[in-house]
């Protein structure tokens, strides 16, 4: 997790500073699923390849996490898969040597880069999100598409997995708290534990208006007849009810899935 800009140093770990880091995610899960919305479903580039080969994007996936991974090679600084974060989905295919190298302030414990729900995310994402928000049909552009899903991948599963840091803060904040219920393998005490509902309202509708800002379409003609210039939901470029969908029924369950998977190791 990178420093707030302008701040060279690690910034103090801390739950409001974390959450800062959720809520900078959220402009970039909305605008990357903007860019994808500008192209159709593009149903081709998920379709495997014919005699049980893989589809273009699963394909297009794997190849540029293992670009991305040697990019570490060369300029160890500009690596992926270096972040606890960073997690990728297909982490078989990288270079071992290069996977993923410490180079980062250990933060979490190192049970961290064993936690990953990246299966799940790809399973949600092209089962269930791709068809709330991309309308049908066939363009062509599918290297472009799975381009744009890759990005869609990658943003939502950095937020996710930044659940790792929030774990981390909270067992830090209260160990008296967690630890009992760490040592007895008792997850529904550590998710009551990490749970605040007030907040997780506040995110949805902050998603929601994110969406319904950053996705409307800017005029220079006078909107007398819009309230503030508010978009109407129906012109955004995205409906503004997938974004608190997403987040309401995946993005928030799975960030927890990553905090209860990480504090369960988190004494060992
Ligand atoms: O901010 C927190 O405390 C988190 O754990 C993050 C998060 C989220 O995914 O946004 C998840 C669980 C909480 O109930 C609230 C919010």
């Amino acid at each position: 997790m990178d420093a707030a800009a302008g701040q060279q140093q690690e910034p103090q770990l801390s739950l409001a500073a974390v959450r800062d880091a959720l809520v900078r995610e959220e402009d970039s899960v909305v605008f990357a699923l903007i860019e994808r919305a500008r192209h159709p479903r593009n149903a081709s580039a998920y379709t495997p390849a014919a005699g049980g080969g893989r589809s273009l994007v699963e394909f297009f996936v794997r190849e540029a996490e293992a670009l991305q991974s040697k990019a570490s090679l060369l300029l160890p600084s500009a690596g992926r898969y270096q972040k606890p974060e960073d997690v990728p989905f297909f982490p078989q295919d990288l270079p071992s040597h290069l996977f993923p190298a410490k180079s980062y302030p250990k933060v979490l414990h190192p049970v961290a880069s064993l936690v990953s729900v990246n299966d799940a995310i790809w399973k949600m994402y092209f089962n269930e999100l791709l068809p709330l928000f991309t309308v049908d049909g066939d363009d062509g552009n599918y290297a472009e598409t799975a381009a744009l899903d890759f990005a869609c991948l990658q943003v939502i599963s950095r937020r996710i997995h930044i659940g790792k840091y929030v774990a981390e803060v909270k067992f830090r904040d209260a160990p008296q708290d967690y630890s009992p219920a760490i040592q007895a393998k008792d997850k529904d005490t550590l998710m009551n534990l990490l749970t605040f509902k007030a907040v997780e309202e506040k995110v949805k509708r902050r998603v929601e208006k994110k969406a319904r800002t950053f996705g409307q379409n800017v005029t220079l003609e006078d909107s007398a007849n819009k309230q503030e210039n508010v978009a109407e939901d129906s012109g955004c470029k995205v409906d503004p009810k997938v974004l608190s969908k997403l987040y309401d029924q995946w993005v928030m369950p799975l960030t927890k899935d990553v905090e209860v998977e990480y504090l369960l190791r988190r004494l060992d």
